[in-house]
């Protein structure tokens, strides 16, 4: 499913947040916003999925107006992981992911076999076999958000936004969870804090930066040293790593090192 933002703005208390922003997922596209705190990658999510209404602009699904999709004919075709994860009251794990399945039924029909299936499938694929029962509410940040991305999975839409899908998640889930939903090639949009991991997995990346788009490419188009000093106000360098061959950004910062300026660290950076 291809997705299309068309000059899309969005004000919140009469202060403009997003501005104009034109962009794509083609189908299967796996693609990155980054940018700073503040810069309005959650804005423009929750735009996209219909959470805060734009002033301006267009949103499109294989090239149909978002606004005119019913909230079941939506909700079958994007899933949410959103950043706030929290659920109104006490669920167990199973009925937290089975709500995922509700765009696919009719009003108080009941769970199937298929249901329970692809519950059981989602939760052994996120590492939480055995917690089924668990109630949600005592679960750590990086299970509760692994149940997040599960109910997501089973309710088996052909778009997929995540914001901040590695958030809590220590390396092993950050990288595991990545790994199925690249695996999956469904088309997502994702923001995405950290940019190695943004540089390792996206197609494509856009640049958000006070509400505007300042750059788009593929990743090497993108990360680059230069980008990073304007945009985000670190120094680093860029390399390639020696085994993956995606890109590799390593920070340097005043504290982290004695008697030495940045100045004379080597430039072995790309941009
Ligand atoms: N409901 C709201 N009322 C007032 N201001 C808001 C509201 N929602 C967002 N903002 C402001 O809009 C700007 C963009 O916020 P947004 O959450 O989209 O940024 P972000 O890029 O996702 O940030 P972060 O990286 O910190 O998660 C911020 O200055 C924020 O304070």
């Amino acid at each position: 499913m291809k997705l299309t933002v068309d000059q899309l703005s969005t004000t919140i208390e009469q202060k403009s947040i997003i501005d104009q922003i034109t962009m794509f997922v083609e189908s299967g596209q796996f693609v990155g916003i980054i940018g700073p705190n503040g810069s309005g990658k959650s804005t423009l999510l929750k735009t996209i999925y219909r959470i805060l209404r734009p002033n301006a602009g267009l949103v499109s699904l294989n090239n149909e107006d978002i606004l005119k999709f019913s909230h079941k004919e939506f909700a079958r075709s994007m899933a949410v992981v959103a950043q706030e994860g929290s659920a109104p009251f006490d669920f167990t794990v199973e009925e937290i992911v089975l709500m995922g399945r509700s765009p696919h039924k009719r009003f108080f029909e009941r769970d199937t076999l298929e249901d329970a299936y692809f519950t059981r499938t989602a939760l052994v694929k996120v590492g939480l076999e055995g917690y089924s029962d668990r109630s949600f509410s005592t679960l750590s940040g990086g299970e509760k958000q692994r149940v997040l991305i599960a109910r997501a999975l089973v309710q088996k839409a052909s778009f997929l936004i995540l914001d901040e899908p590695t958030n809590h998640l220590d390396i092993h889930h950050q990288l595991h969870i990545l790994d199925i939903i690249r695996k999956l090639g469904v088309s997502t949009l994702a923001a995405i804090h950290d940019l190695n991991l943004a540089a390792a997995y996206c197609d494509v990346i856009y640049v958000i930066n006070e509400g505007e788009i300042v750059k788009h490419g593929t990743p090497s188009e993108v990360v680059t040293r230069s980008m990073l000093k304007e945009i985000f106000k670190v120094d680093c360098t860029v390399t390639t790593h020696p085994i993956t061959g995606k890109l590799q950004i390593s920070y340097v910062s005043e504290g982290m090192y004695k008697g030495s300026t940045l100045s004379q660290t080597p430039d072995t950076t790309v941009g």
